[in-house]
Protein backbone atom coordinates (compact mmCIF):
# COMPACT_ATOMS: atom_id res chain seq x y z
CA UNK A 1 0.00 0.00 0.00
CA UNK A 2 0.70 3.56 -0.30
CA UNK A 3 2.33 5.43 2.88
CA UNK A 4 5.31 5.02 4.59
CA UNK A 5 5.94 3.99 8.07
CA UNK A 6 5.72 6.30 11.31
CA UNK A 7 9.07 5.56 13.11
CA UNK A 8 11.42 6.24 16.18
CA UNK A 9 14.50 7.34 16.89
CA UNK A 10 15.85 7.85 20.04
CA UNK A 11 12.72 7.90 21.65
CA UNK A 12 11.96 10.80 19.21
CA UNK A 13 9.19 10.10 16.59
CA UNK A 14 9.68 9.90 12.86
CA UNK A 15 6.75 10.73 10.64
CA UNK A 16 6.67 10.57 6.87
CA UNK A 17 4.23 13.07 4.88
CA UNK A 18 2.20 9.70 4.30
CA UNK A 19 1.75 7.29 7.67
CA UNK A 20 0.33 4.50 7.60
CA UNK A 21 -2.38 4.31 10.51
CA UNK A 22 -3.91 0.96 11.40
CA UNK A 23 -7.62 1.93 12.91
CA UNK A 24 -10.07 -0.13 14.19
CA UNK A 25 -13.44 0.91 13.38
CA UNK A 26 -15.35 -0.48 16.34
CA UNK A 27 -18.70 -1.94 17.27
CA UNK A 28 -22.34 -0.76 17.80
CA UNK A 29 -21.89 3.00 16.78
CA UNK A 30 -18.21 2.61 15.90
CA UNK A 31 -18.73 2.89 12.47
CA UNK A 32 -20.95 5.44 12.29
CA UNK A 33 -18.43 7.62 14.29
CA UNK A 34 -15.65 6.57 12.39
CA UNK A 35 -17.18 7.43 9.25
CA UNK A 36 -17.55 11.00 10.58
CA UNK A 37 -14.33 10.92 11.63
CA UNK A 38 -12.15 9.80 9.47
CA UNK A 39 -13.44 12.77 6.53
CA UNK A 40 -13.12 15.30 9.64
CA UNK A 41 -9.58 14.49 9.77
CA UNK A 42 -8.93 14.03 6.56
CA UNK A 43 -10.04 16.94 5.47
CA UNK A 44 -8.27 19.20 8.16
CA UNK A 45 -4.96 17.13 6.81
CA UNK A 46 -5.27 18.44 3.29
CA UNK A 47 -6.13 21.63 3.81
CA UNK A 48 -3.47 22.06 6.22
CA UNK A 49 -0.83 21.15 4.34
CA UNK A 50 -2.37 21.65 0.51
CA UNK A 51 -2.37 17.92 -0.11
CA UNK A 52 1.27 17.85 0.62
CA UNK A 53 0.53 15.62 3.62
CA UNK A 54 -2.21 13.12 3.99
CA UNK A 55 -2.78 10.05 6.03
CA UNK A 56 -2.80 6.70 4.40
CA UNK A 57 -5.61 4.24 6.38
CA UNK A 58 -5.24 1.01 7.11
CA UNK A 59 -8.00 -1.48 8.38
CA UNK A 60 -7.15 -3.94 11.33
CA UNK A 61 -9.67 -6.04 12.74
CA UNK A 62 -11.38 -6.21 16.38
CA UNK A 63 -14.18 -6.97 17.86
CA UNK A 64 -17.40 -8.57 16.21
CA UNK A 65 -16.13 -7.32 12.63
CA UNK A 66 -13.02 -9.41 13.42
CA UNK A 67 -15.07 -12.64 15.08
CA UNK A 68 -17.47 -12.59 11.99
CA UNK A 69 -14.43 -12.71 9.78
CA UNK A 70 -11.68 -14.77 11.20
CA UNK A 71 -13.06 -16.50 14.29
CA UNK A 72 -11.05 -14.10 16.26
CA UNK A 73 -12.21 -11.13 18.53
CA UNK A 74 -9.03 -9.87 18.66
CA UNK A 75 -6.80 -11.51 15.82
CA UNK A 76 -2.48 -11.68 16.10
CA UNK A 77 -2.24 -9.73 12.82
CA UNK A 78 -4.11 -7.06 14.81
CA UNK A 79 -1.50 -6.80 17.60
CA UNK A 80 1.56 -7.27 14.94
CA UNK A 81 0.04 -4.27 12.53
CA UNK A 82 0.15 -1.75 15.91
CA UNK A 83 3.38 -3.08 17.05
CA UNK A 84 4.64 -2.52 13.45
CA UNK A 85 3.19 0.83 12.62
CA UNK A 86 3.34 2.08 16.13
CA UNK A 87 0.12 4.41 16.07
CA UNK A 88 -3.25 3.57 15.67
CA UNK A 89 -6.78 5.07 16.36
CA UNK A 90 -9.70 2.90 17.24
CA UNK A 91 -13.38 2.91 17.95
CA UNK A 92 -15.36 1.30 20.80
CA UNK A 93 -15.38 -2.14 21.17
CA UNK A 94 -18.10 -4.57 23.50
CA UNK A 95 -16.79 -5.99 26.30
CA UNK A 96 -19.84 -8.82 28.11
CA UNK A 97 -20.60 -8.15 32.15
CA UNK A 98 -20.02 -10.82 34.43
CA UNK A 99 -18.65 -13.48 31.97
CA UNK A 100 -17.53 -13.97 28.75
CA UNK A 101 -14.36 -12.57 26.81
CA UNK A 102 -12.61 -10.00 28.94
CA UNK A 103 -11.88 -6.78 27.59
CA UNK A 104 -10.49 -6.24 24.17
CA UNK A 105 -9.83 -2.26 25.00
CA UNK A 106 -7.75 -3.58 28.04
CA UNK A 107 -6.21 -6.49 26.12
CA UNK A 108 -4.66 -3.78 23.68
CA UNK A 109 -3.66 -1.47 26.02
CA UNK A 110 -2.07 -4.47 28.08
CA UNK A 111 -0.58 -6.58 25.10
CA UNK A 112 1.02 -3.39 23.59
CA UNK A 113 1.77 -1.96 26.96
CA UNK A 114 0.11 1.03 26.31
CA UNK A 115 1.14 2.71 30.24
CA UNK A 116 -0.53 5.47 30.21
CA UNK A 117 -4.70 6.90 29.33
CA UNK A 118 -4.42 10.68 28.92
CA UNK A 119 -7.77 12.05 28.87
CA UNK A 120 -7.37 15.49 28.63
CA UNK A 121 -10.90 17.38 30.29
CA UNK A 122 -11.56 20.84 28.63
CA UNK A 123 -14.55 22.80 28.08
CA UNK A 124 -16.21 24.05 24.71
CA UNK A 125 -17.74 27.14 25.02
CA UNK A 126 -21.81 26.48 24.55
CA UNK A 127 -21.47 22.83 25.32
CA UNK A 128 -24.77 22.60 27.90
CA UNK A 129 -23.15 21.43 31.01
CA UNK A 130 -24.67 20.55 34.70
CA UNK A 131 -22.07 22.65 36.30
CA UNK A 132 -22.37 26.28 36.72
CA UNK A 133 -18.65 27.42 35.51
CA UNK A 134 -17.69 24.49 33.41
CA UNK A 135 -15.36 26.66 31.91
CA UNK A 136 -13.42 25.99 34.88
CA UNK A 137 -12.68 22.18 34.30
CA UNK A 138 -9.33 22.09 32.50
CA UNK A 139 -7.83 18.80 33.76
CA UNK A 140 -5.64 16.44 32.31
CA UNK A 141 -6.39 12.74 33.30
CA UNK A 142 -3.25 10.06 33.64
CA UNK A 143 -4.66 6.79 34.18
CA UNK A 144 -2.81 3.64 34.64
CA UNK A 145 -3.45 1.13 32.36
CA UNK A 146 -1.71 -2.21 32.60
CA UNK A 147 -2.39 -2.91 36.28
CA UNK A 148 -4.52 -3.00 39.23
CA UNK A 149 -7.98 -4.70 39.09
CA UNK A 150 -7.78 -4.82 35.72
CA UNK A 151 -4.86 -6.95 35.27
CA UNK A 152 -7.94 -9.46 35.02
CA UNK A 153 -6.89 -12.06 38.02
CA UNK A 154 -10.44 -13.10 39.53
CA UNK A 155 -11.37 -16.01 40.55
CA UNK A 156 -15.52 -17.02 40.22
CA UNK A 157 -17.49 -17.93 43.06
CA UNK A 158 -17.92 -21.66 43.51
CA UNK A 159 -15.21 -22.79 41.54
CA UNK A 160 -12.24 -25.05 42.88
CA UNK A 161 -9.88 -22.23 42.17
CA UNK A 162 -11.51 -19.45 44.12
CA UNK A 163 -11.70 -22.64 47.13
CA UNK A 164 -7.68 -23.40 46.54
CA UNK A 165 -7.71 -19.36 46.75
CA UNK A 166 -9.56 -18.71 49.98
CA UNK A 167 -8.03 -21.82 51.51
CA UNK A 168 -4.21 -20.16 50.96
CA UNK A 169 -5.59 -16.84 52.08
CA UNK A 170 -7.50 -18.31 55.34
CA UNK A 171 -5.10 -21.15 56.01
CA UNK A 172 -1.60 -20.15 54.90
CA UNK A 173 -1.84 -16.25 55.24
CA UNK A 174 -4.20 -16.24 58.61
CA UNK A 175 -6.54 -14.05 56.90
CA UNK A 176 -9.94 -14.00 59.20
CA UNK A 177 -11.77 -11.51 57.30
CA UNK A 178 -13.17 -13.26 54.05
CA UNK A 179 -16.98 -12.73 55.66
CA UNK A 180 -18.68 -15.25 53.42
CA UNK A 181 -15.81 -17.62 52.00
CA UNK A 182 -18.60 -20.16 51.00
CA UNK A 183 -19.95 -17.81 48.41
CA UNK A 184 -16.94 -15.87 47.52
CA UNK A 185 -15.38 -14.48 44.71
CA UNK A 186 -12.09 -13.05 44.56
CA UNK A 187 -10.29 -10.39 42.78
CA UNK A 188 -6.83 -9.66 42.87
CA UNK A 189 -5.28 -6.06 42.88
CA UNK A 190 -1.87 -5.70 41.67
CA UNK A 191 0.32 -2.05 41.83
CA UNK A 192 3.83 -2.41 41.44
CA UNK A 193 6.12 0.35 42.05
CA UNK A 194 7.43 0.27 38.56
CA UNK A 195 4.35 0.84 36.90
CA UNK A 196 3.37 3.89 39.31
CA UNK A 197 7.16 5.52 38.21
CA UNK A 198 6.24 5.29 34.25
CA UNK A 199 3.09 6.22 34.86
CA UNK A 200 3.81 9.57 37.35
CA UNK A 201 6.93 10.33 35.30
CA UNK A 202 4.82 10.74 32.53
CA UNK A 203 2.54 12.25 34.08
CA UNK A 204 4.84 15.21 35.89
CA UNK A 205 6.84 15.37 32.05
CA UNK A 206 3.55 16.13 30.43
CA UNK A 207 3.10 18.68 33.02
CA UNK A 208 5.88 20.79 32.74
CA UNK A 209 6.43 20.27 28.97
CA UNK A 210 2.69 21.85 28.74
CA UNK A 211 3.41 24.86 31.57
CA UNK A 212 0.64 23.43 33.81
CA UNK A 213 0.55 24.01 37.47
CA UNK A 214 -0.03 20.75 39.68
CA UNK A 215 0.07 17.02 39.30
CA UNK A 216 -2.38 15.25 41.70
CA UNK A 217 -1.84 11.70 42.64
CA UNK A 218 -5.36 10.15 43.40
CA UNK A 219 -5.37 6.82 45.25
CA UNK A 220 -7.80 5.32 48.14
CA UNK A 221 -4.47 4.38 49.98
CA UNK A 222 -6.10 4.56 53.87
CA UNK A 223 -7.91 1.35 52.46
CA UNK A 224 -5.81 -0.41 50.42
CA UNK A 225 -2.53 0.89 51.67
CA UNK A 226 0.16 -1.49 49.91
CA UNK A 227 -1.52 -1.10 46.12
CA UNK A 228 -2.87 2.87 46.43
CA UNK A 229 -1.33 3.76 49.80
CA UNK A 230 2.19 2.64 47.71
CA UNK A 231 1.52 4.49 44.29
CA UNK A 232 1.11 7.95 46.56
CA UNK A 233 4.17 7.00 48.38
CA UNK A 234 6.03 5.68 45.11
CA UNK A 235 4.74 8.90 43.54
CA UNK A 236 5.83 11.39 45.68
CA UNK A 237 9.51 9.27 46.09
CA UNK A 238 9.71 9.88 41.65
CA UNK A 239 9.15 13.27 41.97
CA UNK A 240 11.80 14.40 44.23
CA UNK A 241 14.23 12.06 42.92
CA UNK A 242 14.05 12.44 39.14
CA UNK A 243 12.33 16.23 39.60
CA UNK A 244 14.53 17.20 42.14
CA UNK A 245 13.86 21.45 42.26
CA UNK A 246 11.70 21.45 39.40
CA UNK A 247 8.72 20.50 41.73
CA UNK A 248 7.43 20.83 45.22
CA UNK A 249 5.67 17.91 46.91
CA UNK A 250 3.37 17.89 49.75
CA UNK A 251 5.41 15.56 51.20
CA UNK A 252 8.41 18.07 51.46
CA UNK A 253 5.06 20.31 52.72
CA UNK A 254 4.09 18.04 55.88
CA UNK A 255 8.14 17.17 56.63
CA UNK A 256 8.55 21.16 56.58
CA UNK A 257 5.04 21.49 58.84
CA UNK A 258 6.02 19.00 60.93
CA UNK A 259 9.98 20.45 61.85
CA UNK A 260 9.27 24.35 61.36
CA UNK A 261 5.22 24.63 61.39
CA UNK A 262 2.08 25.05 59.09
CA UNK A 263 3.32 28.29 58.30
CA UNK A 264 7.21 27.85 57.27
CA UNK A 265 5.45 25.03 54.77
CA UNK A 266 3.09 27.53 53.37
CA UNK A 267 5.58 30.18 53.16
CA UNK A 268 7.55 27.41 51.02
CA UNK A 269 4.88 26.60 48.76
CA UNK A 270 4.32 29.74 47.92
CA UNK A 271 7.99 30.21 47.13
CA UNK A 272 7.38 27.52 45.04
CA UNK A 273 4.58 28.49 43.21
CA UNK A 274 5.99 31.91 42.52
CA UNK A 275 9.41 30.22 40.98
CA UNK A 276 7.27 28.75 38.76
CA UNK A 277 7.53 24.86 39.95
CA UNK A 278 5.22 22.58 40.18
CA UNK A 279 3.42 21.52 43.20
CA UNK A 280 2.98 17.76 43.38
CA UNK A 281 -0.13 17.18 45.64
CA UNK A 282 -2.15 13.96 46.02
CA UNK A 283 -5.88 13.42 47.20
CA UNK A 284 -7.87 10.59 48.44
CA UNK A 285 -10.49 8.98 45.76
CA UNK A 286 -13.96 9.75 47.32
CA UNK A 287 -13.27 13.47 48.45
CA UNK A 288 -11.23 14.20 45.10
CA UNK A 289 -14.77 13.13 43.08
CA UNK A 290 -16.66 15.93 45.16
CA UNK A 291 -13.50 18.77 44.97
CA UNK A 292 -13.55 18.09 41.13
CA UNK A 293 -17.22 19.43 41.35
CA UNK A 294 -16.93 21.93 44.11
CA UNK A 295 -13.22 23.73 43.06
CA UNK A 296 -11.97 22.43 40.15
CA UNK A 297 -9.61 24.96 39.41
CA UNK A 298 -7.44 23.44 42.17
CA UNK A 299 -6.72 20.74 39.98
CA UNK A 300 -5.13 20.08 36.59
CA UNK A 301 -2.91 17.26 35.86
CA UNK A 302 -4.30 14.10 37.35
CA UNK A 303 -2.01 10.72 38.14
CA UNK A 304 -4.16 7.64 39.00
CA UNK A 305 -4.79 4.10 38.87
CA UNK A 306 -6.62 1.65 36.60
CA UNK A 307 -9.98 1.84 38.18
CA UNK A 308 -10.18 5.44 39.71
CA UNK A 309 -8.76 6.27 36.61
CA UNK A 310 -12.01 4.79 34.80
CA UNK A 311 -14.29 6.54 37.15
CA UNK A 312 -12.79 10.02 36.94
CA UNK A 313 -12.71 10.40 33.59
CA UNK A 314 -16.14 9.76 32.63
CA UNK A 315 -16.87 12.22 35.98
CA UNK A 316 -15.01 14.68 34.68
CA UNK A 317 -16.49 13.93 31.13
CA UNK A 318 -19.67 15.11 32.51
CA UNK A 319 -18.81 18.67 34.02
CA UNK A 320 -17.78 19.62 30.58
CA UNK A 321 -21.01 18.18 28.44
CA UNK A 322 -20.62 14.33 28.02
CA UNK A 323 -18.68 11.45 27.04
CA UNK A 324 -20.08 12.71 23.53
CA UNK A 325 -17.10 14.93 23.40
CA UNK A 326 -14.22 13.26 25.83
CA UNK A 327 -10.85 12.07 24.17
CA UNK A 328 -8.52 10.18 25.21
CA UNK A 329 -5.16 7.87 24.21
CA UNK A 330 -3.35 5.12 25.48
CA UNK A 331 0.35 5.79 25.49
CA UNK A 332 3.41 4.11 26.03
CA UNK A 333 6.37 7.07 26.00
CA UNK A 334 9.21 4.60 26.16
CA UNK A 335 8.38 2.94 22.92
CA UNK A 336 6.28 5.76 21.17
CA UNK A 337 3.67 2.50 20.53
CA UNK A 338 -0.38 4.89 21.28
CA UNK A 339 -3.55 3.81 20.14
CA UNK A 340 -6.17 6.99 20.06
CA UNK A 341 -10.03 6.00 21.28
CA UNK A 342 -12.68 8.02 22.45
CA UNK A 343 -13.85 8.15 26.38
CA UNK A 344 -17.18 6.38 25.64
CA UNK A 345 -18.38 2.58 24.84
CA UNK A 346 -20.01 1.22 21.86
CA UNK A 347 -23.65 3.14 22.87
CA UNK A 348 -25.30 -0.16 21.24
CA UNK A 349 -28.89 1.14 21.51
CA UNK A 350 -28.01 4.58 18.90
CA UNK A 351 -25.70 1.24 16.42
CA UNK A 352 -26.58 2.02 12.93
CA UNK A 353 -29.10 5.16 13.54
CA UNK A 354 -26.14 7.93 12.38
CA UNK A 355 -27.16 9.56 15.75
CA UNK A 356 -24.26 9.89 18.49
CA UNK A 357 -21.42 12.53 18.75
CA UNK A 358 -18.50 11.75 16.77
CA UNK A 359 -16.83 14.60 18.90
CA UNK A 360 -14.91 12.11 21.64
CA UNK A 361 -13.33 9.92 18.08
CA UNK A 362 -12.75 13.15 16.44
CA UNK A 363 -10.70 14.99 19.10
CA UNK A 364 -9.27 11.75 20.30
CA UNK A 365 -7.57 12.33 16.16
CA UNK A 366 -6.69 15.47 17.34
CA UNK A 367 -4.67 14.37 19.98
CA UNK A 368 -3.13 12.06 17.79
CA UNK A 369 -2.54 14.58 15.05
CA UNK A 370 -0.92 16.66 17.58
CA UNK A 371 1.10 13.46 18.84
CA UNK A 372 2.26 13.30 15.04
CA UNK A 373 3.35 17.07 14.98
CA UNK A 374 0.77 17.74 12.51
CA UNK A 375 -0.29 20.42 14.70
CA UNK A 376 -1.66 23.25 12.21
CA UNK A 377 -4.24 20.44 11.36
CA UNK A 378 -5.47 19.56 14.99
CA UNK A 379 -6.27 23.47 15.21
CA UNK A 380 -8.17 23.71 12.32
CA UNK A 381 -10.12 20.57 13.86
CA UNK A 382 -10.28 22.57 17.43
CA UNK A 383 -11.37 25.96 15.92
CA UNK A 384 -14.12 24.18 13.79
CA UNK A 385 -15.33 22.27 16.84
CA UNK A 386 -15.81 25.95 19.05
CA UNK A 387 -17.26 27.26 15.98
CA UNK A 388 -20.20 24.57 14.83
CA UNK A 389 -21.10 24.12 18.60
CA UNK A 390 -21.11 28.18 18.76
CA UNK A 391 -23.72 28.22 16.04
CA UNK A 392 -26.18 25.42 18.22
CA UNK A 393 -25.83 23.00 14.84
CA UNK A 394 -24.95 20.22 17.56
CA UNK A 395 -26.14 16.30 17.84
CA UNK A 396 -28.65 14.62 19.70
CA UNK A 397 -27.08 14.70 22.89
CA UNK A 398 -26.21 18.41 23.12
CA UNK A 399 -29.68 19.39 21.29
CA UNK A 400 -31.55 18.34 24.36
CA UNK A 401 -30.07 20.08 26.32
CA UNK A 402 -29.58 23.50 24.62
CA UNK A 403 -32.32 25.89 23.81
CA UNK A 404 -32.28 26.74 19.94
CA UNK A 405 -30.29 23.94 18.85
CA UNK A 406 -30.68 22.76 15.44
CA UNK A 407 -29.90 18.74 15.84
CA UNK A 408 -28.16 17.05 13.15
CA UNK A 409 -26.93 13.32 12.61
CA UNK A 410 -23.53 11.98 13.29
CA UNK A 411 -22.39 12.49 9.66
CA UNK A 412 -23.94 15.76 9.24
CA UNK A 413 -22.02 16.76 12.62
CA UNK A 414 -18.72 15.61 10.69
CA UNK A 415 -19.97 17.43 7.46
CA UNK A 416 -20.62 20.73 9.35
CA UNK A 417 -16.95 20.59 11.43
CA UNK A 418 -15.57 20.34 7.38
CA UNK A 419 -17.96 23.28 6.30
CA UNK A 420 -16.26 25.31 9.38
CA UNK A 421 -12.27 24.60 8.99
N1 LIG B 1 -12.94 2.00 25.30
C1 LIG B 1 -14.02 1.34 24.92
O1 LIG B 1 -14.06 0.78 23.83
C2 LIG B 1 -15.17 1.27 25.86
C3 LIG B 1 -16.07 0.27 25.68
N2 LIG B 1 -17.16 0.18 26.50
C4 LIG B 1 -18.12 -0.89 26.22
O2 LIG B 1 -19.25 -0.32 25.56
C5 LIG B 1 -20.42 -1.07 25.84
C6 LIG B 1 -21.55 -0.17 26.28
O3 LIG B 1 -21.20 0.43 27.52
P1 LIG B 1 -22.08 1.51 28.28
O4 LIG B 1 -21.81 1.39 29.69
O5 LIG B 1 -23.48 1.46 27.78
O6 LIG B 1 -21.41 2.90 27.91
P2 LIG B 1 -21.44 3.76 26.56
O7 LIG B 1 -20.39 4.77 26.73
O8 LIG B 1 -21.37 2.92 25.36
O9 LIG B 1 -22.87 4.46 26.55
C7 LIG B 1 -23.50 4.98 27.68
C8 LIG B 1 -24.28 6.23 27.31
O10 LIG B 1 -23.38 7.29 27.08
C9 LIG B 1 -23.87 8.14 26.07
N3 LIG B 1 -22.97 8.07 24.92
C10 LIG B 1 -22.03 7.12 24.62
N4 LIG B 1 -21.41 7.42 23.49
C11 LIG B 1 -21.93 8.58 23.05
C12 LIG B 1 -21.70 9.40 21.92
N5 LIG B 1 -20.77 9.10 21.01
N6 LIG B 1 -22.44 10.51 21.78
C13 LIG B 1 -23.36 10.84 22.69
N7 LIG B 1 -23.64 10.12 23.77
C14 LIG B 1 -22.92 9.00 23.96
C15 LIG B 1 -25.25 7.62 25.72
O11 LIG B 1 -26.11 8.30 26.64
P3 LIG B 1 -27.69 8.52 26.52
O12 LIG B 1 -28.31 7.18 26.73
O13 LIG B 1 -27.94 9.46 27.65
O14 LIG B 1 -28.00 9.10 25.20
C16 LIG B 1 -25.13 6.15 26.04
O15 LIG B 1 -26.34 5.50 26.25
C17 LIG B 1 -20.01 -2.11 26.90
O16 LIG B 1 -19.78 -3.32 26.22
C18 LIG B 1 -18.72 -1.55 27.45
O17 LIG B 1 -17.90 -2.57 27.96
C19 LIG B 1 -17.39 1.12 27.48
C20 LIG B 1 -16.51 2.13 27.69
C21 LIG B 1 -15.31 2.28 26.91
O1 LIG C 1 -13.20 -2.17 27.95
C1 LIG C 1 -14.32 -1.84 28.27
O2 LIG C 1 -15.32 -2.46 27.91
C2 LIG C 1 -14.54 -0.63 29.12
C3 LIG C 1 -13.36 0.28 29.09
C4 LIG C 1 -13.62 1.59 29.71
O3 LIG C 1 -14.58 1.82 30.43
C5 LIG C 1 -12.70 2.67 29.43
O4 LIG C 1 -11.77 2.52 28.66
O5 LIG C 1 -12.87 3.76 30.00
MG1 LIG D 1 -14.64 3.88 31.10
Amino acid sequence: MAGEKVSTTNGVLNVPNNPIIPFIEGDGTGPDIWSAAVKVLDAAVEKAYNGEKKIEWKEVLAGKKAFDQTGEWLPQETLDTIDEYLIAIKGPLTTPIGGGFRSLNVALRQELDLFACLRPVRYFTGVPSPVKRPEDTDMVIFRENTEDIYAGIEFKEGTDEVKKVIDFLQNEMGQKNIRFPETSGIGIKPVSKEGTERLVRSAIQYALDNNRKSVTLVHKGNIMKFTEGAFKSWGYDLAEREFGDKVFTWNEYDKIAEAEGREAADKKQGEAEAAGKLIVKDAIADIFLQQILTRPKDFDVVATMNLNGDYVSDALAAQVGGIGIAPGANINYETGHAIFEATHGTAPKYAGLDKVNPSSVILSGVLMLEHLGWQEAADLITASMEKTIASKVVTYDFARLMDGATEVKCSEFGEELVKNM
